[in-house]
């Protein structure tokens, strides 16, 4: 990713340590800090100062590289995995890489092991970037595809929350699209929801779509529909925590309702994940647990105050309780295609199409 010009990933190894963008601090302030044990890791995704699925994936491979530095025992590989896990619940990037260090270290001498742990992590942080340029460029040629159909006329992409550079190690899932589409010299537009009660659409997706100039308005979570009904959307690019065997998506709470409003006025609806975001265990999305966030990030707003600094706000009375599901399922029937980063399928196709990649034994 670009910021003032200059390229920045979302998460780096830093000799014994880990260095990532802060994005609570967003977009008003660009900090990095540095991170050096597991429990720093763990507040670090808990408090979403990293957030996004495929980014808390390798911020927990990180996590486990930084707790074997401490102690490289099987007991100690065993407890990282167990408190990173419980960080996050639903994006399934998380317990994929998490369980796929574990296997692979447990199996070596603990000497071997906090060398390879790093080599892991870093190999996991280059992958995420890597696919999730291949994803941009099967999205793109979407977005070209509406282009050619009307060439005088911009094409409209609303997104929900934020599945870009700052999701991922960088280069994003649904905003990859975007990026490849806008860098080919499209003309694209896009809608931004505001996505509250964390509004990573506000704070995230509107200043990463800033910083590489790509034309684009926020809108408040409710817009959307009503937009739709008066053409001004033409498609909708959505990043996903989990995508079950069926092909439901599970991604931030309000989706779902986008979906239904996409399915209303014909307008496709489309959900970018690399292939650690498909969950091969759960056969439909109703499984999937969904996690429960504090209800004061309801109850409050963060924002910039006249005198520059964060200041947070409360918007509801003092009597009133609030709830705060982070995540909801959108189910298949109302998706019209996965993009990944090996094609794009329509949800009933996934696995289908999936086996036909793997080698036949
Ligand atoms: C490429 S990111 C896809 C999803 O992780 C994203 O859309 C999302 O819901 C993020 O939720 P968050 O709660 O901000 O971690």
């Amino acid at each position: 990713m670009r910021i003032n010009e200059q390229h920045f990933r979302t998460i780096w190894q830093q000799g014994d340590r880990v260095c990532l963008i802060d994005q609570t601090q967003l977009p008003f302030e660009l900090v990095t800090v540095e991170v050096t044990s597991l429990v720093q890791m763990c507040h670090a995704i808990r408090s979403m100062k990293v957030r996004g699925a495929p980014l808390i994936g390798v911020a927990a491979a990180y996590g486990m590289a930084l707790a074997l530095q401490e102690n490289a025992s099987d007991g100690s590989l065993q407890g990282a995995m167990q408190q990173l896990v419980a960080t996050r619940p639903t994006a399934v990037n998380l317990a994929w890489a998490v369980q796929h260090m574990r296997q692979q270290l447990l199996a070596l001498p603990i000497a071997k092991r906090v060398e390879t742990a790093w080599q892991m992590a870093n190999m996991l942080a280059d992958e995420d970037v890597s696919q999730n340029l291949a994803i941009g460029q099967q999205g793109k040629v979407l977005i070209a595809g509406k282009a050619a159909a009307n060439p005088q006329q911009t094409v409209h992409i609303l997104t929900h929350c934020n599945a870009g550079w700052l999701a991922t190690v960088d280069g994003g899932t649904a905003l990859a699209s975007v990026y490849a589409a806008h860098d080919a010299g499209l003309d694209i537009h896009v809608w931004v929801d505001e996505t509250r009660p964390r509004n990573q659409g506000a704070s995230l997706t509107a200043w990463e779509l800033a910083q590489h100039g790509v034309p684009h308005t926020v809108i408040t979570d409710n817009a959307g529909g009503h937009l739709m009904q008066q053409g001004q959307i033409d498609m909708v690019i959505v990043g996903a925590d989990r995508v079950t065997r069926n092909g439901d998506v599970c991604n931030k709470i309000g989706t779902y309702l986008k979906a239904l409003a996409a399915y209303d006025n014909r307008i496709p609806f489309y959900a970018a994940v690399p292939t650690p975001t498909i969950d091969w265990q759960l056969v439909h999305g109703a499984a999937i647990e969904i996690e429960m966030r504090d209800a004061d990030e309801v109850a409050y707003m963060q924002g910039q105050g006249s005198d520059g600094k964060l200041q947070k706000v409360r918007v509801i009375p003092h009597e009133s309780r609030a709830l705060n599901p982070a995540f909801d399922v959108t189910p298949a029937r109302l998706v019209t295609g996965i993009i990944t980063e090996r094609g794009i399928f329509p949800p009933e196709q996934l696995q289908q199409a999936y086996t036909a990649f793997e080698p036949k034994s």
